[in-house]
């Protein structure tokens, strides 16, 4: 392995002049060897051993070798090893000198040769109905299974089998493999993205991983840096970008690679010209697998930097995460099989949306913006230049304590005070999406549910008042127990979009006041996730909703008691739009690839808001705008407990700017790393990933397969609930929701035998006096015989209700996206993905959350990715974990999607496992959350002893956005 040459190109078999004198037939050989070495005729015997052989060599010749020089065996038995250059494997050839012996050894293997070569010329022809990149799949596959019969090692049972590049070349000249992998280590942050190589023949030669520093980090298991903070960092500040075929611009050979690190990020590559997310296709549209020639053009390339990731509390040796990481497979046999992954996209040639975006953006609602903003200068003369940071008192909401935000990089971390300059050097990350229309709204429905009763409990008649979010008392948890279609019209569908008044276009007011710098920077602050995107196709498509009607809290009559819906649309009366002047800035919550989000008070509001601020002329100049546009819709859409609302966006000084719910209890990532041994105990695991269940849940239902789970995309809510945040990597797509009768269902009803009764719970039918926290009591608690049969009884019942099925499983994906220790192998491996990288992303987050870390982590990306696809999965010893939650994991981690947890009617089935059970879904949002964020510090107490204006500066330069708090 270590002489694995890093950059080793290995393509199709080329005739060696140092190897076979391909074409000698073999009686030409033997009269060679003849000449040098003449039988040795013992005295007295006409009859001689190498006489006989010499007749059989005649004969054999005769036969066979007539029409079939060595050189034909070559190429006709490509897939059996041959002799290459530098290559002294005996029997294998002739060279000179050459023996009796070893002309016969050679003639033996040549035949085989032949015979293998024959055989391969039998095999009918691929069908027709094949795809170009199924084709190379399967051609992959023969070589791998046939060497892997002869001639190579098998690694693990019941896994993939793969060979090196080099076994491939000697075997398979009708694959070439390209290590393009040049990860020059965690800490290095080198990045490299050689390009895809498309031959003559149309075959796509798939960027391979390179593992060849692999066995370093097997050799150095007491890694520094990085790999000492492995244990609660570092997913391996990576970020590789897919070339895809969107590329406008013909780079072919030039896709886009970003590497970012957690304290360096670079840019090594130009970015991939156009992501496009917004191509309007018939819903109808069924999958396809893009040619192999298209696919060249998509063919991933990874540009992969692995980068330092500080981890302020790891203390934990990577050495010992790496050695429980260790897979069954040996180190060689890791490298050698992931060098073969097949890493063929196929992409769809989607039209570039962005200047729709981008007309879209600017040309909002503005009409009366220049009044508005004379209006708004004399009758606001609060108001401040825009981002600019004003020293205003706290919100009356706001706790001044700290809360020190800390992620996987310290780079990242967001210093709870403002410093004179906050660097934010954008990342790039190629994504797709497709438009469509998903405007699947769904009406809350009780009827069709045991669990959508009131909310309160009719039994114990407790109220739901102890809730802290006020907004959540009237937030429906559209549940998929909850949802139902049955009832739903079309005109009924509203409650999912913001009114128009949401999306204000602002002349840009303070564009005077802002400074727009273009600098270069070398100081860069990365984000804490390092996700993967390649945007490629999606064969499904969403039109770009329109539906957006007015009111004044976006249609969500339920939240009509929320505060910050008021403070928005009072501004908005009295200003007659909305812009970033109306906020003050208190300080950056932290930056994405797309933009920065701050923490901001609308001013005189007493509100607190999270703007995610971006900056169009950057986006567009990045092909970013896609991915903006697919966060903003899918916000829009968006009307769940768990996921964020969107209460404005508009558009202010070319800053497109949207205005969410500020979460302050930071990330389910920091707040794992908080917990004691860094595991989350059951209990709150449980909760944590059931309210992330009914998230995805609701995702799916709208036809969103959100594709980057991880604790890092969940923050927490000031009252200890989730939100699933970040939708740019997200896949649209269409869903046809299903009403199945359980009996139609196969499987199993819901499953309430739990031991809620007894308990404070507010379940229907739970005969408990109380409340709260209930719905996740432990299952082991003693529930009286009483109770069991009642909850055998609601069993019963709830056999008979129909269930909803909203699984967006026709939903297909090429693109390369994710983040690596939560890719599904099924993206790994460029077949395609549909919404059950949902469910596995979901086990690994189980996962993480109970063991500490992912199962699949490597020491390194490239390492991750081959155990994600090669390594079976395992449980440490340490902590003790349930049965159910293990069977849960187990299920979820399956590697082939059609048999995965989930795939076949998503949510409902993973729902019903027993590690759920007992638990009250429709509830959950009730239930008192394991942690509640204690205090956050906003930053402000310290910009008004400070006294200074801070004002909010962006600028851009090549390849980077940065923006100035100072
Ligand atoms: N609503 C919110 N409340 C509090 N903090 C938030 C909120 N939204 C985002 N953040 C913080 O801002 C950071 C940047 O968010 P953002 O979505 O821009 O980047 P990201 O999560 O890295 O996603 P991407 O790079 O794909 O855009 C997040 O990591 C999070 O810490």
């Amino acid at each position: 392995m270590g002489s694995f040459p890093r950059n080793c190109e290995i393509v199709e078999a080329k005739d060696e002049p140092n190897t076979v004198r391909h074409h000698q037939t073999f009686s030409q050989i033997r009269a060679q060897d003849k000449e040098r070495k003449p039988p040795i005729l013992k005295k007295g015997s006409n009859k001689t051993l190498e006489d006989d052989i010499n007749k059989l060599f005649e004969a054999i010749d005769l036969r066979t070798c007539k029409s079939l020089d060595l050189s034909d065996l070559r190429r006709n038995s490509s897939k059996k090893p041959m002799k290459v250059a530098g290559s002294h494997s005996p029997g294998i050839g002739f060279s000179e000198p050459v023996s009796l012996k070893q002309a016969l050894r050679g003639l033996c293997i040549s035949q085989a040769a032949e015979m293998a070569a024959m055989r391969r010329l039998s095999m009918p022809p691929a069908s027709p109905r094949v795809s170009e990149a199924g084709k190379i799949t399967n051609l992959y596959r023969s070589v791998v299974v046939e060497a892997g019969e002869s001639d190579f090692p098998r690694l693990g049972s019941g896994e993939p089998v793969v060979k090196s590049a080099n076994q491939s070349a000697h075997s398979s000249p009708r694959i070439g493999v390209k290590p393009i992998f040049k990860s020059a280590g965690p800490a290095s942050g080198e990045c490299d993205r050689p390009p895809t190589e498309c031959r003559e023949d149309g075959i796509v030669i798939s960027p391979m991983l390179d593992l060849e520093k692999l066995p370093r980090y097997r050799q150095e298991p007491k890694m520094k840096s990085a790999s000492k903070t492995a244990h609660s960092s570092p997913r391996f500040g990576t970020k590789t970008i897919i070339k895809s075929s969107e590329s406008t611009s013909g780079e072919s050979g030039h896709p886009l690679a970003e590497c970012s690190g957690d304290s360096v990020g670079r840019y090594l590559v130009q970015e991939e010209s156009t992501a496009c997310c917004s191509k309007k296709l018939p819903q109808s549209q069924e999958p396809k697998m893009k040619s192999v020639n298209q696919s060249a053009h998509s063919s991933p390339h990874f540009a992969v930097e692995s980068s330092c990731r500080h981890n302020d509390s790891a203390p934990v040796s990577t050495e010992v995460e790496i050695q429980e990481m260790e897979a069954e497979p040996t180190q060689e046999e890791i490298h050698t099989s992931i060098s073969s992954l097949p890493y063929c996209n196929a992409d769809d040639n989607v039209p570039n949306p962005d200047k729709n975006f981008t007309n879209k953006v600017v040309s909002g609602p503005s009409k009366n913006n220049a009044a508005s903003i004379k209006v708004a200068n004399k009758a606001a003369p609060k108001l401040r230049r825009k981002g600019r940071l004003q020293t205003l008192p706290l919100s009356s909401t706001v706790k001044s304590s700290r809360d020190v935000k800390s992620t996987r990089s310290t780079s990242r971390a967001v210093k709870p005070a403002l410093r004179n300059k906050n660097l934010i050097v954008k990342k790039s990350k190629k994504v797709s999406s497709t438009a469509g229309n998903s405007s699947a709204s769904y009406e809350v429905s009780s009827a069709l549910d045991h669990n959508s009763g009131p909310s309160i409990c009719q039994r114990c008649q407790c109220s739901l008042k102890d809730t802290k979010d006020e907004s959540h008392k009237d937030h429906p948890v559209a549940t998929v127990a909850e949802v139902s279609t049955s009832s739903r019209k079309d005109d009924e569908i509203k409650l999912d979009f913001i009114p128009n008044g949401c999306e204000d276009s602002v002349t840009p007011l303070a564009k005077t006041n802002m400074t727009s710098k273009y600098k270069e920077k070398g100081e860069f602050s990365q984000s804490s996730k390092s996700s993967i995107c390649d945007f490629s196709s999606s064969t499904t498509s969403l039109s770009e909703d329109s539906n957006l009607s007015g009111s004044s809290c976006g249609n969500r009559p339920h939240m009509s008691k929320d505060l910050r819906w008021e403070a928005i649309n009072s501004i908005r009366k009295q200003y007659g739009f909305l812009g970033l002047n109306h906020f003050n800035l208190l300080k950056k919550l932290g930056s994405g690839d797309i933009g920065t989000v701050y923490l901001a008070e609308l001013i005189g509001t007493n509100c607190l808001f999270a703007i995610k601020v971006m900056d169009n002329e950057f986006l567009a100049r990045r092909k970013k705008m896609s991915r903006a546009q697919t966060e903003r819709e899918i916000l829009r859409m968006l009307d769940h407990p768990f996921l964020p609302t969107l209460y404005a966006q508009f558009t202010s000084d070319n800053l497109s700017c949207l205005v969410m719910e500020f979460c302050p209890g930071g990330d389910l990532h920091v707040l794992r790393q908080k917990q004691t041994g860094r595991y989350f105990p059951e209990q709150a695991a449980r909760f944590y990933v059931a309210e992330v269940l009914l998230a995805l849940e609701y995702l799916h239902m709208l036809g969103i397969v959100y594709r980057d789970l991880k604790p890092e995309n969940i923050m927490v809510r000031e009252d200890g609930h989730i939100m699933l945040t970040d939708f740019d990597l997200s896949l649209r797509c269409s869903v046809n929701p299903t009403l199945l009768k359980s009996s139609s269902l196969g499987l199993e009803p819901p499953r309430i035998s739990g031991p809620c009764a007894g308990s404070n719970c507010i379940d229907p039918f739970c005969s408990g006096p109380s409340c709260q926290v209930s719905c996740f009591s432990p299952r082991i608690l003693p529930a009286s015989a009483k109770a069991r049969k009642q909850k055998a009884e609601a069993s019963a019942q709830a056999r008979l209700l129909p269930q909803l099925v909203a699984e967006p499983t026709e939903a297909r994906s090429n693109s390369f996206v994710g983040t690596h220790e939560y890719l599904a192998p099924e993206i790994i491996k460029g077949e395609g993905h549909g919404s059950a990288v949902d469910w596995w992303t979901f086990g690994v987050f189980l996962y993480e959350l109970l063991y500490g870390k992912t199962p699949f982590r490597g020491a390194g990306n490239e390492e991750t990715l081959a155990n994600v696809v090669l390594q079976n999965l395992k449980f440490p010893d340490s902590p003790i974990v349930s049965f159910q939650a293990r069977d849960l994991i187990r299920g979820l981690l399956v590697k082939e999607p059609e048999n995965r947890l989930g795939t076949e009617t998503g949510a409902a089935e993973i729902k019903r496992h027993t590690f759920f059970e007992g638990l009250n879904w429709a509830l959950i949002r009730c239930a008192i959350p394991p942690q509640i964020p204690e205090f956050y510090d906003t930053g402000m107490s310290k910009i008004a002893s400070q006294e200074e204006e801070k004002f909010l500066e962006y600028s851009a330069t090549g390849e980077h956005l940065q923006f100035e708090l100072f």
